[in-house]
């Protein structure tokens, strides 16, 4: 790679993380203390499970559309066979979409930007899967702390995505040629950072992600058991692509 590629590839990657990022850094700072009242709080509580697990699905469908758009413009991606970019696409897009969520994450009052204002855990007791949410914080938490900025988690979000360990991979030497290229430009911009200390710390969120990854996996599957209605008729169909 000449300096000039990199560059580029860094480029286009940042370019493309800001024009689907589905919020600005900027735009969510300003509503960080809007948070929901006693009143709107009771009535997310008092919603049924299967309806407020299929409010989320909605929701989180609507984030990963957003990450596809995101994963179209990696230089290289659209390159693979459709079929290894749906198998990224499956297995990495809720990984780059809670890595996206955790910059909207308010360590003070630990709320997570959800329905237009800021919401703590209880606002997800009628999901009933406290271990998942309670995951998420927690994740949300590590991300902060590690203060990356918009380009870092440009190039994390591409890294996290462009995976050749990923199972059923068609061409995995393809995808391996694009996955280097990124790990490149994330090593570039670290480097250009002087922060070249966060890169194991990164691959340590990557192993998080994972588990966390796993973890909403098995509580969707055991939520289609108990309302095999909404998961198979009321969920998005991309939702259920993705994630079923
Ligand atoms: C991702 C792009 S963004 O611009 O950063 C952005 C864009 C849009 C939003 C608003 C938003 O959709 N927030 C959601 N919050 C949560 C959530 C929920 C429980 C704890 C913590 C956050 C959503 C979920 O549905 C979710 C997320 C992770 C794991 C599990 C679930 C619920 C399961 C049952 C589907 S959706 C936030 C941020």
């Amino acid at each position: 790679h000449s300096l000039r590629n990199i560059d580029e590839l860094c480029a286009s990657i940042v370019r493309s993380h800001r024009e689907t990022s589905q919020y600005r850094v900027e735009e969510l700072q300003a509503l960080r203390w809007k948070l929901f009242s006693r009143e709107e709080i009771q009535a997310y509580q008092s919603k049924s499970v299967d309806e407020m697990w299929q409010h989320c699905a909605i929701r989180l469908t609507e984030a990963v559309q957003y990450v596809v758009e995101f994963a179209k413009h990696i230089p290289g991606f659209r390159m693979l066979s459709q079929n290894d970019q749906i198998a990224l696409l499956k297995t990495g897009s809720m990984e780059v979409v809670l890595v996206r969520m955790s910059r909207f994450f308010n360590t003070e009052n630990n709320t997570v930007f959800f329905d237009g204002k800021f919401a703590g855990t209880e606002v997800f007791k009628s999901l009933a899967c406290g271990d998942l949410i309670t995951a998420v914080f927690d994740f949300a938490h590590g991300m902060c702390a590690l203060k990356l900025t918009e380009q870092q988690i440009a190039l994390f979000s591409a890294l996290v995505l462009i995976n050749a360990d990923r199972p059923c991979l068609e061409d995995k030497g393809r995808v391996q040629r694009v996955q280097r290229s990124v790990e490149f430009g994330l090593t570039h911009i670290l480097h250009r950072d002087n922060q070249e200390s966060l890169m194991h710390k990164l691959y340590q969120r990557v192993a998080v992600l994972r588990s966390l990854c796993s973890l909403h996996m098995e509580k969707l599957r055991w939520f289609s058991q108990r309302y095999p209605l909404t998961a198979h008729s009321l969920f998005p169909p991309l939702y259920k692509e993705l994630f079923a």
